[in-house]
């Protein structure tokens, strides 16, 4: 199921990207008194510094997974790894940008950047100019005092990515970031985020709805069954990088990944409504 390594991001990267095993792990709920299984016997390696997106159906688990891997959830079976070592809770390494962007409104700029930091114990001292450092990066020193309601959508996604980055995490996990945004904006968050994660060499899991974005993001597409979340598909996509968004229109290779991911997502979200496990 795994594609050879590849070391994806900048050799001149600020750290080098996690190996995350993934071996035959187990999630699920209860809903009043049934047990829902959703990730079930699930195995799966991300190399050091790639990028793998993860689309499947609805409701297939793909937060549970992240949620694994971030340490937030322990797997009822099976191990979750990163570089040989167990995950047993969150770690600073393992950054983890939820759906929402899940800003602190009531925070500035500057003190939302340096969230993580603060919760992980670096002083403020410390924190202060690699915050300065991010801020720059993304664009946002203007801004580093003004208040989160004050900002665009695009902005507040720029905040969130920086809080992200500003860890050095050597892990990345993002449960569909740009879905809010538009798609002009969409398309520009996307290309700022591939050239910092390019210059910082972090390993990613891109969790997403939207074909086209997780073939451009990812070195491979990783497409998970109806729930319980199983790994059907595992598509490595070899597009020379860097990659433009109007690849996603014209080149002839991409639109071949494209036709080939939707007519297997397809099929498993007609599974899911046939097996009354679609949401
Ligand atoms: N905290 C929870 N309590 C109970 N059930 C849950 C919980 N979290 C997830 N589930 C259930 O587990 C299954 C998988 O959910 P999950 O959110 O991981 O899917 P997903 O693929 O991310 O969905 P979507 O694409 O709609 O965001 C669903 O049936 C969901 O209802």
């Amino acid at each position: 199921m795994t594609s050879p390594a590849t070391v994806t991001a900048s050799p001149d990267a600020l750290t080098s990207g996690a190996q995350i095993d993934l071996t035959n792990i187990h999630h699920g709920f209860f809903h009043r008194d049934t047990f829902v299984r959703a990730v079930w016997d699930l195995s799966l390696t991300i190399n050091s510094g790639e990028i793998v997106s993860v689309v499947g159906p609805s409701g297939c688990g793909k937060t549970t997974l992240l949620g694994m891997i971030s340490g937030l959830l322990k797997p009822r079976r099976g191990s979750v790894t990163v570089d040989g070592i167990e995950v047993t809770g969150p770690r600073r390494d393992i950054a983890y940008m939820q759906a929402r962007d899940a800003l602190m409104p009531w925070r500035s700029v500057r003190q939302n950047v340096e969230l993580g930091l603060q919760v992980h114990g670096v002083r403020a001292k410390a924190r202060k100019p690699k915050v300065d450092e991010w801020l720059e990066r993304v664009g946002l020193s203007r801004f580093a005092d003004s208040r989160i309601t004050q900002l665009s959508q695009g902005m507040r996604q720029r905040v969130a990515i920086a809080r992200t980055l500003v860890q050095e995490p050597r892990c990345i996990l993002m449960d569909e970031p740009f879905a809010a945004l538009d798609a002009q904006t969409r398309a520009l968050q996307q290309q700022e985020f591939l050239k910092l994660w390019s210059e910082q060499g972090a390993s990613v899991v891109f969790v997403t709805h939207d074909l086209p974005e997780a073939i451009l993001l990812g070195d491979r597409v990783v497409l998970m069954s109806h729930r319980p979340g199983q790994i059907v598909q595992d598509m490595p996509i070899e597009l020379d990088r860097p990659r433009k968004s109007e690849m996603q229109y014209g080149d002839e290779r991409f639109l071949q990944y494209r036709r080939e991911l939707t007519s297997q997502l397809r099929v498993e979200v007609d599974k899911a409504r046939e097996a009354g496990v679609a949401p």
